[in-house]
């Protein structure tokens, strides 16, 4: 195995929990994060507690600035965003000319279906990977320590479309293999939109409302009212992706449903924002839906209602 260097940025539950995988296979990991949390990672590594196993992980940690000083672009054989969708457009503005300086792929780890355009955005198309957390739960207990639980498995591909010849196809065999036989199971796939968009069924069916509710994804979906509202608000991602030529069907949305229904009891991460007080990823998850829906003129009541609630309850 030759190692790959990888940098992650946004070293929170989903970042930390598979920079630690990839650094205990053996990778050359660098973290980039802030504030407290940079300052734990910086003097006493990263701690992760995966299910009550808990391991220590000395890894090189930066803010921006200091990245961009210590490392080029290409040093990196990947870059990951492992960010909250609410920072994505700032931290690709600020490290944009750091990045034009080099061709390193980036791949988006987050919720969400337009996260991988704004990286596109700085990058470009060809550098752009897609991919989602699945099955997973996890989150920054306290400054440099992260709790994760579930498969936490990887999906990816190149984005927006994988063509014929397509020169990521190499380095995507490649994180398939790295990273699987890391002990994360990672899927490469030549459909990310259909991926991204069945993930946004999940993550709008029980986000906003486990925000709201401050109820588990468990508690939430075998509720005998919230599990209607649920499958309501999932039913309605399944309409919006037609918006984007997705295309999911009733198949799609059973058998997301029976996903999340099954899973561990997770505090999603919009429920660890708001209770963290921190900006929710309402516009990328709701709000994607809400303007799909818009644009196909059709209704999407109880996606409507659980948005319009969580913004009212954060603006006053
Ligand atoms: N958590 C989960 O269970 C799952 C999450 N996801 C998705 O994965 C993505 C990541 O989520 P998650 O890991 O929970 O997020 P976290 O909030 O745990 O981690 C993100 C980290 O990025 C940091 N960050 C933000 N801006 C900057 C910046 N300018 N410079 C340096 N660091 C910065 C944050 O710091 P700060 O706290 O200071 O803002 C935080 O430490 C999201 O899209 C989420 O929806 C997907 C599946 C499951
Ligand atoms: C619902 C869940 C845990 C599914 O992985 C998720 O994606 C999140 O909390 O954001």
């Amino acid at each position: 195995m030759t190692a790959l260097n990888v940098l992650m940025i946004g070293a929170g539950g989903i970042g930390g929990y598979y920079a630690a995988k990839l650094a205990q296979a053996g990778h050359n990991i660098v973290l980039s994060a802030r504030g407290e949390h940079l300052e734990a990672l910086q003097a006493n590594g990263l701690v992760v507690d995966y299910e009550g196993a808990v391991t220590h992980h000395d890894l090189p940690a930066f803010d921006h600035q200091a990245l961009m000083r210590t490392y080029r672009a290409d040093d990196f054989d990947l870059i990951v965003i492992a960010l909250k969708s609410t920072a994505t457009d700032s931290v690709m503005v600020e490290l944009s000319e750091w990045l034009q300086g080099g061709s390193v792929p980036v791949l988006s780890l987050q919720n969400g279906v337009d996260n991988e355009q704004r990286i596109a955005r700085e990058v470009g198309e060809q550098r752009v990977l897609g991919g989602l957390a699945v099955r997973i739960g996890g989150h920054i207990t306290e400054p440099g320590k992260v709790y994760a639980e579930g498969v936490a498995q990887i999906v990816l591909g190149a984005w927006p479309v994988q063509a014929r010849n397509d020169p990521r196809t190499g380095l995507l065999a490649r994180l398939e293999r790295e990273f699987t036989e890391a002990g994360i199971p990672t899927r490469v796939t030549d459909d990310i939109h259909y991926e991204l968009w069945r993930k946004l069924v999940i993550n709008n069916g029980v986000n906003p409302l486990s925000a709201l509710t401050h109820l588990d994804t468990r508690t939430l979906t075998h509720h005998p009212e919230f599990g209607k509202m649920v499958y309501g608000m999932m039913a309605e991602t399944v309409q919006a992706s037609k918006a984007d030529g997705v295309n999911l069907t009733e198949r799609d949305l059973d058998e997301m449903f029976d996903l999340i229904s099954s899973f561990n009891a997770i505090k999603t991460s919009m429920l660890v924002d708001q209770e963290k007080g921190r900006p929710l990823e309402l516009d990328s998850i709701s709000g994607a839906v809400l303007r799909r829906c818009q644009s196909l003129g059709i209704e999407a009541p109880y996606t409507r209602t659980v948005h319009a609630l969580l913004q009212h309850r954060n603006v006053r």
